[in-house]
């Protein structure tokens, strides 16, 4: 079981409170000015991954107060109660072990008494047969021609990881053409459609449960197409697999259990790239690779089990999370990575983060008092810039940043690198050091504007700096580098929700909309008039069926 502190009640707590009213009056360049040693104090070097937290608004005492604050929540007790399998998805009673799926340490971990590494090597084993198959052409289609495109259909958890990697991880691309199917709206399905061959494609029905209505639904819309191509029933073996815990419903469905790809419920959605989900990963950039993404993770997963919180990744990027939400009231989070290949990360951690520790309520039932997840956003730079950088430079409000760049570009074209990581650096220099009054006014001076001129232009162009960032620099994105960096994030998310003394592996919250949506269904079945709910939802529905 997990610990139950109210962190607001930790002696930690109150002295950082304290010390917050000093620290909020600080300006970081002074900090740099005033100990030459910041960097070095304040910089994580692991593997190829630089982890720079130094243009923080911390100090010393506030990085001491902070573990202070960790040691109190007891989070040493809670990584190991995950690690040893606990159950601590208490509200849904069950295990929470993605770190087994990467354990490629291979020392035993158990769920209740049973190891499960036998049964998560016997899966990987499964998948690197069946990747080698369809990536060599050795498994054909039903007309006997190889498999040139796969189909994932699946959504949330069950897509998101898949897509940020392939994309992220593109440069190691398999001749295999990925798609990837989420949305319940016909558009998705019918536009990737377009681009296949019945013969010559897989689709793989991405599902934890199998009952997911939009992943069910565009699934079933495929197997028509599919059959109505002119295939025949038993050709869907060679053309559709799954991967899910659910096995009645895979065989219900039609699909060859030889084709089903299992996991496990101790596996959580958002977690779930790292298991059968990952197949499409697999697939898309080979076995060897995918292997490579889960030791990098693993080796992560390591550092986060064994290294003090002092030096420890993933709980200072938690810890400098509520430094700045529960002290300095910030309420989002952006993850900017300076790569066009993670496009998707932003998208990926806002599932991750957001349907975690996006709770209201404590481990023992109570509403909390506090503010718990931040609003997770984020686009690749340089895009991100010419559009809203302007609101993070010169806004009302304190938007902690992550900047993410590689060292190496995989497209080394011309000059584009550094002029894309002179952004980088340029973008946590300026809005730690901001432009003062004085600057300004002096460059108004030398472009010749006159004095009146000078005094009315010069508050806009103020910027006053003391912004938070971190820097994450890899030395490339590969498979390993970005296998760690994920699972970095993902136990960020794990500290921050110990901390906050919520669960965050449930996701009630999604729950409520689903129930109603089927509730209207039948609604929209008869062109009657709907007077069943508040007045808002019936006016929709009506105008809905007037229009339709
Ligand atoms: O993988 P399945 O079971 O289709 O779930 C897909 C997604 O459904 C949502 O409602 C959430 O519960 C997500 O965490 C999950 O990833």
């Amino acid at each position: 079981m997990l610990p139950k502190i109210d962190f607001t009640t930790t002696a930690a707590y109150q002295y950082l409170t304290d010390h917050f009213i000093s620290m909020s009056e600080t300006d970081l360049k002074h900090l740099f000015k005033d100990d030459p040693e910041r960097f070095k104090k304040f910089s994580i070097l692991f593997e190829d991954i630089l982890f720079d937290f130094s243009k923080n608004r911390i100090d010393d005492t506030t990085l001491a107060l902070l573990v202070q604050l960790a040691k109190e929540c007891k989070l040493d007790e809670a990584i190991k109660a995950m690690f040893k399998g606990n159950k601590i998805n208490q509200t849904e009673g069950r295990e929470v072990l993605h770190v087994a799926l990467r354990n490629q340490s291979n020392t035993p971990i158990l769920v209740e008494g049973k190891d499960v590494m036998p049964e998560v090597n016997a899966v990987l084993a499964k998948m690197e047969r069946f990747s080698n198959a369809i990536i060599s052409g050795n498994w054909k289609g039903y007309t006997g021609k190889p498999i040139t495109d796969v189909v994932n259909i699946g959504i949330g958890g069950s897509d998101l990881g898949p897509v940020m990697v392939t994309e992220a991880l593109k440069a190691y691309k398999t001749h295999l053409n990925l798609h990837f199917v989420s949305n319940i709206d016909g558009t998705h399905l019918a536009e990737a459609l377009k681009l296949i061959n019945p013969e010559t494609t897989l689709f793989l029905v991405a599902s934890k449960t199998f009952t997911t209505q939009e992943t069910m639904t565009n699934a079933h819309s495929a197997r028509a197409w599919f059959l109505d191509s002119g295939a025949q029933v038993e050709d869907i073996a060679k053309h559709f697999a799954a991967l899910s815990t659910n096995a009645k419903d895979v065989a219900a469905f039609g699909i060859d259990t030889e084709n089903m790809f299992e996991f496990w419920d101790w596996v959580g959605g958002r977690y779930s790239l790292w298991s059968a989900i990952g197949l499409s990963i697999s697939l898309g950039i080979g076995y060897a690779n995918f292997k490579q993404l889960l030791a990098g993770a693993h080796a992560a997963d390591q550092h986060f089990e064994q290294t003090a919180f002092e030096e420890n990744i993933p709980v200072i990027l938690g810890l400098l999370g509520i430094w700045y939400i529960n002290f300095f009231g910030a309420e989002t989070q952006a993850i900017l990575p300076y790569d066009q290949y993670m496009h998707r990360f932003a998208a990926y951690f806002q599932q991750g983060d957001m349907e975690s520790n996006g709770k209201h309520v404590d481990r023992n039932g109570k509403a909390v008092d506090y503010e718990t997840g931040p609003i997770i956003w984020g686009e690749p730079g340089t895009n991100g810039q010419h559009a809203f950088y302007q609101l993070i430079h010169q806004g009302t409000r304190l938007i902690p940043c992550d900047f993410i760049a590689p060292a190496q570009s995989l497209n080394p074209l011309g000059n584009h690198h550094p002029i894309l990581l002179s952004n980088f650096f340029a973008q946590t220099e300026a809005l730690m050091n901001g432009k003062s009054e004085e600057t300004v006014k002096e460059e108004l001076k030398d472009s010749g504007k006159s004095e009146e001129q000078i005094a009315e232009l010069a508050p806009f162009k103020v910027f006053d700096g003391n912004r938070p960032t971190n820097s994450i620099l890899l030395k490339k994105i590969t498979p390993f580098s970005l296998g760690s960096l994920i699972a970095m994030y993902e136990h960020k998310i794990f500290v921050q929700g110990i901390i906050w003394n919520i669960y965050s592996f449930d996701q009630w919250g999604v729950e409520l909309g689903k129930q109603l949506a089927q509730k209207i269904q039948p609604e929209l079945a008869t062109d009657q008039q709907i007077n069943s709910h508040d007045s808002s939802t019936n006016g929709l529905i009506n105008q809905y069926k007037n229009w339709r």
